[in-house]
């Protein structure tokens, strides 16, 4: 480090530590970098700090809601992804909405917003949950259950290992109309598809987290290592998607019904009747399937872990639960969980658990942009052409200055409280989307989030109405992985028990 400064709003200009006790604190806060960086933040008097690393690019990181809200909506032009963005993960994403700017950013939102806010692929979501649910999650739960092997008599189970892959099959069943099978007993090792998401996503990023971009970019030249790995990785998902763009187009070619031959409501088909080249489909998939994978499977994670920590809130949200079962205990229509979209939309304690969740624990730790000219943000602090300007989720989440002296605390009421009464919340509970970005917020805020929270409260209704879950180590806490979404380290390993009796799910 050059200097690491706080910025004040009035005129004071940055405060500066010494060169060598900026690094000697850089080397010593290295296995706690994001609460290292929420505490300068927090000390500072704006909450921005700016980096000025020697060698490396100059980038102001903020928690101010104010500066947030500029940079997502005020300026929006001014703050694109930029870059040294999209350098890092082009090579796996191309020209897919998560990875452009600009025009070719703007078309790409405009159609997939219309696909996002289709009712079919609403439905599409629920029926795919409702399969994935029931043939796989809850069976592999039981099973475990059912397998006395682990401390007190039950098996012990990665419900992050689980998540994941149950995201993986279902993201893919919506973004490409196939079923991967990551969750199949019967498939010992995970498939293809979903391993080469996972090293290419690995490779991608150490190379965003790499001091000097220059020795990836070196070994991407000569095909050396991980950048070897990752090309081959790369080209087994290119060439996965690519032939299921051919086989959509001939079965489409073949099928001949009433509806001109739309007959699946996949993304992936619904982009080929929209006449999209192929390349582009493929780059958009790819984007939906990085964007809505780990992020849901990260929040159920944290989630469930922080249940078992705080037994009244899993009380609560259990009897929200049981209540909604309740009103549909008569219903013929019943085929597995019996919920849909508008029982889920009055589901509030849970809403609220799974926002203050993200709020501790953002699926999407921090997000960088790069700005194109210069600018002085609200609070006064000076950006300069081609600086890195990134707003930290991790952080606003834990900042005083937003939530009070007990910003520190998983408490539901920040999100119950009267003002936010509702029978039907909104997706962010009411708080702005520029004090909590766990979505991103402005022109560029996350598509999915809808379809997140439809997710993450069918499995969280699916899993809690049935088994009890219980940490094999009930007393770690485990550490926060920022990667490219976020991580427990070490997964979250827990001892299963069903609440009721064995029957049919
Ligand atoms: C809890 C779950 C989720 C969280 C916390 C989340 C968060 C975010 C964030 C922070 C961004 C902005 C990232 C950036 O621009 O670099 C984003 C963008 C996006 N998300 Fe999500 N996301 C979630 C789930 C989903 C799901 C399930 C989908 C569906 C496929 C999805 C689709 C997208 C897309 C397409 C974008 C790009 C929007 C654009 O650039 O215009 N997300 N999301």
């Amino acid at each position: 480090f050059k200097s690491c400064s706080s910025s004040s709003s009035h005129g004071h200009g940055p405060r500066s530590y010494p060169v060598i006790g900026c690094l000697l604190a850089f080397y010593e806060n290295r296995r706690r970098l994001l609460d290292w960086y929420t505490e300068m933040l927090a000390a500072s008097p704006t909450q921005t700090i700016v980096v000025d690393r020697l060698g490396a690019r100059r980038t102001v990181v903020t928690a101010n809601p104010a500066n947030v809200e500029h940079i997502l909506k005020g300026n929006f032009g001014n703050y694109p992804k930029g870059k040294p963005f999209t350098d890092v993960l082009g090579d796996l994403l191309g020209k897919g909405i998560f990875n452009v700017d600009g025009e070719l950013w703007h078309a790409q939102r405009k159609l997939v917003s219309h696909e996002f806010s289709a009712r079919t692929l609403r439905e599409l979501e629920m029926a795919v949950l409702e399969a994935e649910a029931l043939d796989r999650l809850l069976p592999a739960l039981d099973a475990a259950a059912d397998h006395p092997a682990g401390p007190g008599g039950a098996a012990v189970v990665d419900m992050q290992d689980v998540l994941r892959r149950f995201a993986f099959d279902v993201i893919s069943r919506v973004s490409l109309g196939v079923d991967p099978g990551c969750l199949d007993p019967a498939l010992p090792t995970a498939p293809r598809l979903a391993s080469a998401f996972d090293t290419a996503a690995g490779i991608i990023a150490r190379r965003g987290a790499a001091p000097v971009a220059a020795v990836w970019k070196i070994k991407r030249a000569l095909a050396l290592g991980s950048e070897r790995r990752l090309r081959d990785e790369v080209k087994v998902i290119h060439e996965a998607v690519m032939d299921l763009i051919r086989s959509r187009k001939k079965e489409r070619f073949l099928v001949n019904d009433d509806n001109g031959g739309a007959t699946r409501n996949d993304l992936l088909s619904r982009m080929i009747e929209c006449g999209y080249a192929d390349e582009e489909i493929r780059d958009m998939v790819i984007s939906f399937i990085m964007a809505g994978r780990d992020t849901t499977s990260s929040a159920l994670t944290w989630f469930f872990w922080l249940l078992t920590r705080h037994r009244a809130v899993e009380r609560d949200v259990l009897d929200e639960i049981s209540a909604m079962a309740l009103q549909h205990a008569g219903d013929s229509s019943e085929g597995g969980e019996g919920f849909d979209l508008e029982d889920f939309r009055k589901m509030r304690v849970l809403h609220a658990a799974l926002s203050e969740t993200m709020r501790l624990y953002p699926p999407v730790a921090w997000d960088s942009k790069h700005a194109a000219a210069g600018d002085v943000l609200p609070d006064g602090t000076r950006v300069g052409r081609g600086d890195r300007v990134t707003y930290f989720q991790y952080g606003m989440g834990r900042m005083e200055s937003i939530w009070g002296p007990n910003a520190a605390h998983f408490s539901l009421d920040r999100w119950l409280a009267p003002s936010s009464t509702s029978s039907s919340v909104d997706a962010s509970g009411g708080v702005s989307p520029f004090r909590y970005p766990v979505f991103q917020g402005g022109p560029r805020t996350c598509l999915g989030r809808e379809m997140a929270f439809a997710q993450m409260k069918f499995v969280a209704c699916a899993v809690l109405r049935r088994f009890e879950l219980r940490p094999v180590d009930e007393g770690r806490t485990p550490a926060f992985l920022p990667l490219l979404t976020a991580h427990m380290d070490g997964g979250l390993k827990v001892t299963v028990r069903r609440r009721v009796e064995k029957k049919q799910h």
